[in-house]
């Protein structure tokens, strides 16, 4: 029997390579980086989101919640393990999704349009769009001109309208006002009940505790808690109460080893733990092995280059090279095959193909100006 869920989220890590400047981050592209050090924002985190469900997700600054949210609607990649989703998702974030140069209402439309819709439904519901972000004559103005209230009004309406199955809520409702907040709650609510699947990423536990029916708490990179919303969120006011009576030097001793953890992490260490609990529970199963190393990479686009495709990318970098100084030195291609160092000595005309060779150029030329030589 098919399993009952909107998202399901198995053993999924993200790494981070932290370069120093954005021109070492290029040459990462070609050349395997050395000396940068890499942080695990996720370190394999799993779980399953029923259809009908709003799922809480807590946790201190930096923990992973963005991230998971990210990955889940397929805006980044993990970096290992499996996130299977069936359904449209929408995402609403601050900062997510809205081109600064384009107006309100262009937004509206790109959005829309990236979602499937066409121009004519986007027509027809762009009223209500508007109507709801409730941000006035600022809908034809740019978006780099609106405050983060407008900006999380129109991302939200936008997100709403669009009727997703999976709707993606993070941290957008702290910026409004209280008349905005109770409208996006009521919408919430409608979602609720017409049992669509929401994730709600959000510090405001009250709001977590108005509208989950479950919490999962990620704690630097992983899943700390999962279960019934008070139980999480009791547990998770506990640990903040906990962290707020330690001293600064505390604090900072504390989050440093916590960092710490999440740059040591090791992957290889982490799949062979998975395989040998698989292994525990199944010790027939003679695949182990290649089913665990199939969840973590079988559904993994890796961001970075493998060996072949530097070596092919290079190789091409160096052809195009190559032809742009046979171009300029004026030789014919073969000519530079066979004499390389003649490239070093360019013709002071240009290549010309066929009969118009440099002897003819200069033969017509001349002849145009009436110099004829014996
Ligand atoms: N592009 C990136 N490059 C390097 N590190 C990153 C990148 N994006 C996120 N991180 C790091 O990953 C960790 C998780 O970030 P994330 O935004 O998911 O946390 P969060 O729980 O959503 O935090 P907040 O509550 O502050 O929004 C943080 O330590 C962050 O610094």
């Amino acid at each position: 029997m098919a399993e009952n869920y909107k998202i399901k989220v198995q053993n999924v890590t993200k790494e981070y390579d932290l370069f120093k400047t954005q021109s070492d981050k290029l040459k990462s592209f070609f050349l395997p980086a050395k000396n940068v050090p890499h942080f695990w924002a996720l370190m394999g985190i799993s779980f399953t989101v029923p259809a009908g469900e709003t799922l809480g997700l807590i946790g201190v600054n930096g923990s992973g919640k963005s991230t998971i949210s990210n990955i889940i609607s397929g805006i980044i990649p993990q970096t290992t393990g499996k996130v299977d989703v069936k359904g449209d998702t929408s995402i609403v974030a601050i900062s997510a999704g809205l081109r600064k140069n384009l107006t309100g209402r262009e937004n509206i439309r790109l959005k829309s349009l990236m979602e499937g819709l066409t121009n004519e439904e986007i027509d027809e519901m762009m009223p209500d769009i508007i109507s709801f972000a409730d941000i006035g004559d600022f809908v034809d103005q740019p978006v780099k001109s609106y405050s983060s209230g407008m900006k999380s009004r129109l991302g939200f309406s936008i997100a709403v309208h669009i009727n997703p199955d999976i709707l993606i809520i993070d941290e957008a409702l702290s910026v409004g006002d209280d008349t905005f907040y109770q409208k996006c709650v009521d919408k919430i609510s409608d979602f609720k009940k017409q049992g669509k699947t929401i994730i709600f990423v959000s510090h405001a536990l009250r709001q977590v505790e108005l509208l989950c029916d479950k919490v999962a708490w990620i704690n630097y990179g992983q899943l700390k808690m999962l279960g019934p919303t008070e139980e999480v969120t009791n547990k998770y006011r506990e640990f903040t109460q906990w962290f707020k009576s330690l001293s600064k030097k505390q604090k900072r001793a504390f989050e440093s080893k916590k960092k710490n953890v999440q740059k040591e992490f090791d992957i290889n260490q982490y799949q062979k733990q998975i395989t040998d609990d698989y292994s525990k529970k199944h010790p027939d199963d003679r695949h182990a092995q290649s089913k665990i190393k199939k969840l973590f990479y079988g559904s993994v686009i890796s961001e970075k280059m493998s060996v072949p495709n530097r070596l092919l990318t290079g190789f091409i970098g160096l052809l195009i090279i190559f032809f742009c100084l046979v171009n300029f030195s004026g030789h014919h291609v073969t000519r530079v095959l066979a004499h390389p160092r003649s490239i070093l000595h360019p013709k002071k005309t240009l290549y010309v193909p066929n009969n118009r060779t440099h002897h003819n150029v200069i033969k017509q030329k001349h002849h145009k100006k009436g110099i004829h030589k014996k």
